[in-house]
């Protein structure tokens, strides 16, 4: 139940307190609700994300991102030093669901070689690549479903809102159609302009070629955008995770307008700490709620290390410095942060087939919002972005001569471009086509620091945006990239002029430009770090638990060590959230192991026909061989899929 009024919850102590109902906070949340003996209180600072018209509607979604408002944080970074000084707004999200109410919906997992890195620096193979695997594909529902009580796998793969044949855009191999958070390709097309992208793919194979799906773990190449939208309507972890058949759960309560402030009564036993619950305020009450078994910080990149900041959780000199008196030294948090650098380009168009059509025309605009109101299809069902291309910084780029490498393998992108109609050329009229591009493997790193002992002042957020060489060349690259992709022979007759010529400025004048107009893209990590377990530094091991303390997890994007190569809801969402977390738990209760072993007789029902008794048998009990059996069953089904194509 979604609680608005403190004084109307039944009580304050709970087994579990999720602090924050974002992308991994309600994943967390309904997993754990599974199970009915535990009792779940989640706390969530934001409104309630109900009759947002602006969240919703995907076309929308820069309107929520536009100014101060409710639904934001309201959050500036403190001048950035790379961006000429600018002091910037961040974007997070103040409302049920997270930024996953307000973000992009783009549907990205990023690439293998991310997952064996994590599993490489924290000496964990739980994290690698091959073991997250088969959370994601269908293929593996039995061994999906071993871990849990109501088929709660995170992806639903869905039909796009136009249902249109969707052959030959992505692989369905790689998804799942039984989970939880809709994802789809788009639901209204740009005939004219999805040909010619297809085109340079042809036209330009060594550089931007086709990709049948960039969520299998090898991104690189051109591939449709898939987004976390179903029925022509955005996905949120609200939405999904809190879904109606979700939130009756008797034991999953969620209190809105609650702002945790810091964790409470810290006890020191053998120099582990535990804390007795958390403060958190509302109508300007303070308030503690206690945690039996574990207090879960999924406040995201900037709410979770602040809050363990206003514990005393942090480098003890800083924080002493203010008078917060120090409990655990993790001079860890809140260092680290890494962002993304995100810079756009455009081009006036040859054609009428382009969203600004419709912005630029309120008639069109108000009948496309009908449409969408009537019957969820037509242009709103989408963002005007129709693909995106992976790429990486040639092998014998002159900044490895001082630079290593910092993508995570040579399957890895360095640069996302996305293109799409229209849409990137704010305040011009006429039609347009853009690029959206974004250094994905960013070497600058900024912190998320406190400015005082009041725990409700907003933290200092540095993003360190484009602080070094490396970010700021990719950058650069980035920019000749797309106009590379735009010269294929197919964009001849399609394009009349880039609305700024960057490709010839002197490279004084592109820093430039780059330093006045760069921007975040939303995909803050890194804040609270986890790290191999006897590592001197990192905020949190493998298994998500802060370093000398027990009973309190961080569950949420800070704990990514590197940023993926892609935008970072699908990692917060399902590698941490709905992988980790249930490896977590299951360990920890004899009851949901017991409703585990429940799953497993069911699913002996509803067995679908692939497995003898014996070899099913041999899985639950090896889970190494049933990853064997997994990789077996997979390889089947590709050949059967094969021989289906060529018959
Ligand atoms: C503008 C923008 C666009 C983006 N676009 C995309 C995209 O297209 N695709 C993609 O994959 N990713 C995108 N992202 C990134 C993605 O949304 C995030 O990585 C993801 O939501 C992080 O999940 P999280 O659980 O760590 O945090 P969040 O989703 O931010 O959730 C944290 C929650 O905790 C709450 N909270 C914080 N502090 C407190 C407190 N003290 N007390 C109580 N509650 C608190 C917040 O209100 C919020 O609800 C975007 C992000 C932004 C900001």
């Amino acid at each position: 139940k979604i609680y608005e009024d403190v004084s109307d919850l039944p009580g304050l102590e709970y087994d579990f307190i999720i602090v924050g109902a974002g992308a991994a906070g309600n994943v967390v949340a309904n997993r754990l609700t599974e199970n009915p003996s535990f009792s779940v209180l989640v706390l969530e600072a934001g409104v309630s994300n109900e009759g947002i018209i602006d969240s919703s509607v995907p076309f929308l979604v820069n309107n929520l991102l536009s100014g101060p408002a409710i639904y934001e944080w309201n959050y500036s970074t403190t001048p950035q030093v790379g961006l000429n000084n600018r002091v910037i707004p961040y974007p997070r999200a103040h409302i049920l669901g997270g930024c996953t109410a307000h973000n992009g919906m783009v549907y990205t997992r990023g690439s293998a070689e991310d997952f064996d890195r994590y599993s490489a620096v924290t000496g964990d193979p739980g994290w690698s690549w091959d073991n997250l695997l088969p959370y994601f594909f269908k293929a593996c529902k039995i061994l999906w479903s071993l871990f849990r009580t109501d088929g709660s796998q995170n992806e639903k793969w869905t039909p796009p809102a136009d249902d249109h044949d969707t052959r030959g855009e992505f692989d369905p191999a790689v998804h799942s159609t039984e989970g939880i958070n809709s994802v789809s390709l788009s639901g209204f097309q740009w005939p004219i302009f999805q040909e010619h992208v297809i085109q340079t793919t042809r036209e330009l194979p060594e550089e931007f070629r086709f990709n049948l799906d960039f969520n299998s773990g090898e991104p690189l190449g051109v591939g449709w955008l898939q987004s976390t939208i179903g029925g022509g309507e955005r996905s949120s972890s609200a939405t999904s995770y809190l879904a109606p058949k979700f939130i009756q759960r008797e034991n999953l309560h969620v209190l809105l307008h609650a702002q945790v402030s810091r964790l409470m009564d810290p006890q020191s036993n053998k120099g582990v700490v535990t804390f007795g619950g958390v403060q958190f305020s509302q109508g300007g009450s303070l308030f503690t709620a206690k945690a039996t078994k574990e207090t879960i910080l999924s406040a995201g990149s900037i709410g979770t290390p602040t809050i363990l900041m206003n514990s005393g959780v942090g480098n003890k000199t800083a924080l002493t410095a203010l008078g917060i008196p120090s409990v655990i030294d993790l001079p860890s948090v809140g260092q680290n942060a890494t962002e993304q650098p995100g810079i756009n380009a455009a081009w006036s168009v040859n054609s009428t087939q382009t969203v600004d059509e419709i912005t630029q025309n309120a008639t069109l605009f108000a009948e496309a919002f009908a449409q969408w109101n009537a019957t969820h299809t037509g242009p709103f069902v989408n963002i005007p972005v129709t693909h995106i291309a992976w790429t990486r910084l040639d092998a014998d780029s002159p900044i490895f001569g001082n630079v290593t490498d910092p993508s995570a393998g040579p399957k890895t992108p360095h640069i996302e471009i996305f293109v799409g109609t229209g849409g990137f050329a704010a305040g011009l009229t006429g039609n347009f086509m853009g690029a959206g591009m974004t250094v994905l493997t960013p070497t600058s790193r900024g912190s998320v620091t406190l400015q005082s002992n009041n725990p409700f002042d907003p933290p200092l957020i540095d993003l360190g945006l484009l602080t070094t060489e490396f970010d700021l060349f990719t950058a650069r690259e980035a920019i000749k990239k797309a106009y590379r992709f735009v010269q294929a022979p197919v964009w001849k007759d399609y394009i009349i002029a880039p609305t700024i010529d960057l490709l010839n400025m002197t490279t004084d004048a592109l820093n430039e430009f780059i330093r006045n107009t760069t921007g975040p893209v939303g995909h803050l990590v890194s804040t609270a770090a986890m790290s191999a377990k006897d590592a001197s530094y990192g905020v949190v091991n493998p298994d998500l638990l802060v370093k000398g303390a027990s009973r309190l997890s961080i569950i949420d994007a800070s704990i990514l060590p590197f940023v993926t190569s892609a935008h970072t809801q699908a990692a917060a969402e399902m590698e941490i959230a709905v992988v980790a977390a249930p490896e977590k738990f299951k360990f920890k209760s004899d009851t949901l192991n017991a409703l585990n072993t429940a799953a497993r007789e069911r699913l002996d029902v509803e067995d679908d026909g692939d497995w003898t008794e014996g070899k099913r048998e041999e899985m639950y009990s090896n889970p190494k061989s049933a990853k064997e059996m997994q990789k077996e069953q997979r390889a089947k089904r590709a050949k059967e899929r094969l021989a289906k194509r060529d018959a």
